[in-house]
């Protein structure tokens, strides 16, 4: 942090948004347009009346695992371009040197197209679809559990406590989310590393193989800490919304 501050000032930490605030554009209003239609027509109940009338735990449940498994397909090929090119580990381009093997998000999604085809975009979906399903089902939960338990009935929660409760939301699916995070991850890099797992089952039983059980809790702390302010202000951002424009 302090090299990149020193050399590039504030503005480094920036750099490369425009591909991760396009796609979590698109994810999150797949995500939360899904949750709230399918809470709507689980509930008959639109989102000023859901105050006063609280939808069941059930309901939240089925309504976030459907906005999750939705999710997941939007999210497979930004999340694989993601994760290739976190792990592209050479060093910056030397004159003179081999230049990277992606570089940037459309040559690396243009060369996964070539090399592997439509469906090498969605290389680990599957396991991504594992993740995401039951844990957006978790997510908004425990984020209505925590409203509920801070609100007096029949009020909308006060901003500090949707930011509280965004915020837990977040660690509390990535803590259940991490373990298939690991495998999603290794399923995503195979086709680079040319390492072949002959399915998630066979990553699974490799991974605890060679590192052993520790390996699901890989990237644990860093995924929680991300997560709490991300999902405050995500929440504080839908219920916003849904406000002035509901
Ligand atoms: C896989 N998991 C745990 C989730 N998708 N959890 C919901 C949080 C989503 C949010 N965009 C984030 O990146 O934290």
């Amino acid at each position: 942090m302090v090299k990149t501050y020193r050399h590039e000032s504030l503005l480094g930490f920036f750099k490369g948004m425009s591909f991760p605030i396009v796609s979590i554009a698109v994810v999150n209003s797949v995500l939360f347009g899904v949750y709230s239609n399918a809470l709507l027509a689980l509930t008959a109940t639109s989102h000023q009346e859901r105050r006063a009338q609280p939808p069941s735990y059930t309901h939240v449940f089925i309504a976030g695992c459907t906005g999750g498994f939705l999710q997941a397909y939007c999210l497979a090929p930004f999340d694989l371009i993601k994760v290739r090119l976190q792990n592209q580990t050479e060093p910056r381009a030397q004159p003179g040197s081999p230049p990277p093997r992606y570089r940037g998000p459309v040559h690396c999604a243009a060369s996964i197209f070539q090399a592997e085809g439509p469906r090498g975009l969605f290389r680990g979906a599957w396991a991504l679809t594992l993740r995401d399903t039951p844990t957006l089902g978790i997510y908004f939960v425990t984020y209505e559990w925590l409203c509920h338990q801070s609100t007096p009935d029949g009020q909308n929660p006060s901003s500090a406590t949707v930011l509280v409760a965004g915020g837990f939301a977040g660690i509390t699916s990535w803590v259940t989310a991490t373990p298939l995070d690991v495998i999603k991850s290794r399923m995503q890099m195979a086709g680079l590393e040319q390492r072949a797992y002959r399915g998630l089952l066979d990553c699974v039983v490799s991974s605890v193989r060679q590192e052993g059980l520790g390996v699901f809790f890989r990237g644990l702390t860093i995924n929680s800490a991300r997560a709490f302010p991300v999902n405050a202000v995500t929440f504080l951002s839908y219920e916003y919304l849904l406000h002035s424009w509901g």
